[in-house]
C-alpha cells in the first residue's frame, strides 16, 4: 500500500525538525535535508559510524555534550532514526543529524572534521578479537572508502576490533585512494590506559584521576603492554603486583566479555574512553598545546609499521610520536612478545586490502 501524501508530509516535517536525513515511507531514493546548524555553537563536525550500537549510543550521547562539537552526524545500518530523535532532544549546542544505511554514508561523512568508528561485531565468550576480523575487516574497508571520498582530511578514530588489523586496513584503503596521511589515522587504545589507571590506583590506594599509566604496543592480549615503570606519579610495585596488574590490564576486555556472558563486550567504559580520546583530538585540532594520549598509529618507534605509544595531538592529528622511554627487563620481555603477535596482525590487515 502506498503511504498517503499526508503521511509523507508529516514525516518530512519531523525529519526537518530533527535535522535527520531518513528516507520517507515508500521512497527508495534519498533526499538531502537542507537543515542548517541553527543556533549551534561554533565548533567541529563529528561523525559516529556505528552510532546505534552498544558503544555508539553512549559515545554519541557523550559527543552531544562536548562543547567543542557543533554538528554531530550519527550513522548506522540500523536504528539511527530512534537514536537520533532521542539524542537530539538534549539541550546542548551540537546539532544532531541521523543517517541510515549505506546509501546515506556519503551524506553522513561530507564535511566532517573527526570520524569515530565503533561499527562492527563485538566478541562473545571464548572468542579472540582476531575472530572478529572476518566480519569487521569488510565493514572498516567500506567505511574508510567513504571517508577517502567524502572527508579525506578528517581525523579518524578507529575503535572496531581487531584494532591491530583494522588500522592497517584503513591505512591501505587510504593509500589506494591516494589520500593517506598517517598522522590522521588513530587506533583507539584509550580503554587500556583507562583500565590501567583504575587498576593501578586500586593497588596504590589513590584516586585514579591522579594516575597516568602509559600503555604501548597494540590492543589485544599480550600486545597490550602497560609500562608500570613509567607510572605517574612515580610508584614502585612488588613482583606480584606487576604480574597481577599486567595480566588484569591485558585481559580487561575478556573480563567484561565473560561478565556479560554473551551480551557483548565493553560498551560503557569504551564509550567513556572513546569520548575522552575524541575530546583530546578536538583540543589538538583547536590548537591546544601539550595534548598527549596513547594511540595505535603508523610509527617508527619499533621495526613494525604500526605501534601504540604516547603521541602529541595537534592540528594535523598525531604530530609527534614519543619513544618508548627506558624499559625494565620485565617490560623488554613483554615488548618482544607483543611485537611478535602484532607483526602477524598488521600483515593480516595489509594483505586483506593488497591481495
Ligand atoms: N578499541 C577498543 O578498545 C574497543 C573496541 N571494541 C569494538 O567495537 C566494536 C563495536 O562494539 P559494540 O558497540 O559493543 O557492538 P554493537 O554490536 O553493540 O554495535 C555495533 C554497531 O555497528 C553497526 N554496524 C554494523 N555494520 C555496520 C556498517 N557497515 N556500517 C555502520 N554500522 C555498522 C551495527 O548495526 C551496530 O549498531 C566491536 O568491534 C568491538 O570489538 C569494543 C570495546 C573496546
Ligand atoms: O575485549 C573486547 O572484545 C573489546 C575490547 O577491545 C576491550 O574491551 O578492550
Amino acid at each position: 500500500m502506498q503511504p498517503s501524501a499526508e503521511v509523507n508530509q508529516r514525516l518530512a516535517r519531523i525529519s526537518a525538525h530533527l535535522c535527520t536525513e531518513f528516507p520517507r515511507v515508500g521512497e527508495s531514493s534519498l533526499t538531502q535535508s537542507n537543515c542548517r546548524a541553527k543556533g549551534g555553537a561554533p565548533g567541529f563536525k563529528v561523525a559516529v559510524l556505528g552510532a546505534a550500537g552498544g558503544i555508539g549510543q553512549s559515545l554519541s550521547l557523550l559527543m552531544k555534550i562536548n562543547p567543542l562539537v557543533s554538528v554531530l552526524h550519527l550513522y548506522d545500518v540500523v536504528n539511527t532514526p530512534g537514536v537520533t530523535a532521542d539524542i537530539s532532544h538534549m539541550d546542548t549546542g551540537a546539532v544532531v543529524r541521523g543517517f541510515l544505511g549505506q546509501a546515506q554514508l556519503e551524506h553522513a561523512l561530507t564535511g566532517m572534521d573527526l570520524v569515530i568508528i565503533p561499527a562492527g561485531v563485538p566478541r562473545k565468550p571464548g572468542m579472540t578479537r582476531d575472530d572478529l576480523f572476518k566480519i569487521n575487516a569488510g565493514i572498516v574497508r567500506t567505511l574508510c572508502e567513504g571517508i577517502a571520498k567524502c572527508c579525506p582530511h578528517a581525523i579518524v578514530n578507529l575503535i572496531s576490533n581487531p584494532v591491530n588489523s583494522t588500522v592497517p586496513i584503513a591505512a591501505e584503503v587510504f593509500k589506494k585512494a591516494g589520500v593517506y596521511d598517517p598522522k590522521r589515522l588513530l587506533g583507539v587504545t584509550t580503554l587500556d590506559v583507562v583500565r590501567a589507571n583504575t587498576f593501578v590506583a586500586e593497588v596504590l590506594g589513590v584516586d585514579p584521576r591522579e594516575v597516568n599509566v602509559p600503555v604501548v604496543g597494540g590492543h589485544a592480549g599480550v600486545t597490550i603492554l602497560p609500562l608500570l615503570s613509567q607510572v605517574k606519579p612515580p610508584s614502585s610495585f612488588t613482583a606480584e603486583e606487576i604480574s597481577y596488574l599486567t595480566d588484569r590490564i591485558q585481559n580487561g576486555g575478556t573480563e567484561v566479555v565473560e561478565a556479560k556472558a554473551g551480551a557483548g563486550s565493553a560498551t560503557l567504559s569504551m564509550a567513556y574512553a572513546a569520548a575522552k580520546f575524541a575530546d583530546a583530538c578536538l583540543r589538538g585540532l583547536r590548537g591546544d598545546a601539550g595534548i598527549v594520549e596513547c594511540s595505535f598509529v603508523a610509527s617508527q618507534v619499533t621495526e613494525l609499521p604500526f605501534f601504540a605509544t604516547r603521541v602529541r595531538l595537534g592540528r594535523g592529528g598525531a604530530e609527534e610520536i614519543f619513544p618508548l622511554g627506558p624499559l625494565n627487563e620485565y617490560e623488554r620481555a613483554g615488548l618482544e612478545k607483543a611485537k611478535k603477535e602484532l607483526a602477524g596482525s598488521i600483515d593480516k590487515g595489509v594483505s586483506f586490502i593488497r591481495n
